[in-house]
């Protein structure tokens, strides 16, 4: 098997490098999914730097994306969402909704979000058969991306999709094309900039807010549905979009024990997530019955959102 390093090769790395790419190979090795050699334009996967045409249409969505997302937007999306006022539906219906869907941050994909979901979970599927709560988790982690359309508030790209990071404190500099948050109102706020800004050490990253987006807002409506997935998963819908934690090691000093363990999870989980993004299509019927399975064990019928 070929495998393709997307972050610096053992050689030129240092020893904290080296041990954490070490670590990434055997999480993918042991479950033996393949990674594949590039993304389905031909680059390395997350390559924010390589120059085309889709870079640039990422770059300009970073930009926005870093200006607008303040601690005030946070609080009155939370506000807002938290009604659950927008829609009644099942989790299969809103997979379904997800057919119209394109994210216009993802440097790897263009395909309607459903492709994405289903080519997740079947891959995460494949390589921990018994953790039913991981396929499911994988099928709905993107459903928050329903925020894009008009009878969920039809919110801009920035407000949805993209990398998420935590308000309130100093930006880090591994956050994607930070340079932006130097026009973030928040960036100058003395009261938001410092290391810990409005937290303390340990505190738990459920008292943290993030940048608002589909990640906060599924993890609020499968909680506020009263779904019994357990907290790992709930944890990977959560922070999947947060790469400067589970990625780079940044913001640790807001975790708690319990962050730590589930951790563990998303680590694995973001594999699947990054790496299973194909033009390979899943055919959708022959799936559907096992994960209606699922969602009938871990959801009730219908959810507000
Ligand atoms: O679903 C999204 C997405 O496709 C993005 O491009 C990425 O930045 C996020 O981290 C992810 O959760
Ligand atoms: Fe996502
Ligand atoms: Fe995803």
């Amino acid at each position: 098997m070929t495998i393709i390093v997307d972050q610096p090769p053992f050689e030129n790395g240092n020893e904290e490098q080296i041990q954490k790419k070490r670590e990434e190979l055997e999480l993918v090795l042991d479950g033996g999914f393949s990674i594949p050699h590039a993304n389905s334009f031909g680059h390395n996967f997350r390559d924010y730097d390589v120059e085309s045409e889709r870079q640039k249409g990422v770059e300009d969505f970073y930009r926005v994306n870093h200006i607008n997302q303040t601690v005030d937007f946070v609080t009155k999306m939370r506000q807002e969402y938290k009604k659950l006022d927008k829609a009644e539906m099942s989790i299969w219906e809103c997979c379904e909704l997800l057919n119209e869907v394109v994210d216009e941050s993802d440097p790897d994909l263009d395909e309607p979000q459903i492709e994405h979901l289903l080519q997740t979970a079947e891959a995460i599927r494949k390589d921990y058969p018994n953790q039913d709560w991981l396929h499911l988790t994988a099928l709905i982690h993107d459903l928050g991306k329903v925020l894009l359309l008009p009878s969920f508030g039809e919110l801009p790209q920035w407000a949805v999709v993209g990398d998420t990071f935590p308000v309130g404190c100093a930006f880090d500099k591994s956050i994607v094309h930070n340079k932006y948050f130097l026009e973030s109102p928040d960036y100058t706020n003395p009261t938001y900039n410092s290391k810990y800004g409005i937290y303390s050490e340990g505190c738990g990253l459920d008292n943290v807010m993030m940048s608002w987006g589909h990640d906060d807002y599924m993890y609020l409506v499968s909680k506020e549905n009263g779904t019994t997935l357990p907290s790992a998963g709930l944890f990977i819908i959560r922070y999947h979009s947060f790469y400067a934690l589970h990625r780079s090691g940044a913001y640790k000093h807001l975790m708690n024990e319990e962050d730590v363990e589930n951790l563990k999870w998303l680590k694995i989980f973001n594999k699947y997530d990054l790496y299973s993004k194909s033009k390979v299509r899943v055919d959708v019927e022959k799936v559907k019955p096992y994960y209606e399975s699922l969602i009938n064990k871990y959801f009730p019928e219908k959810l507000r959102w």
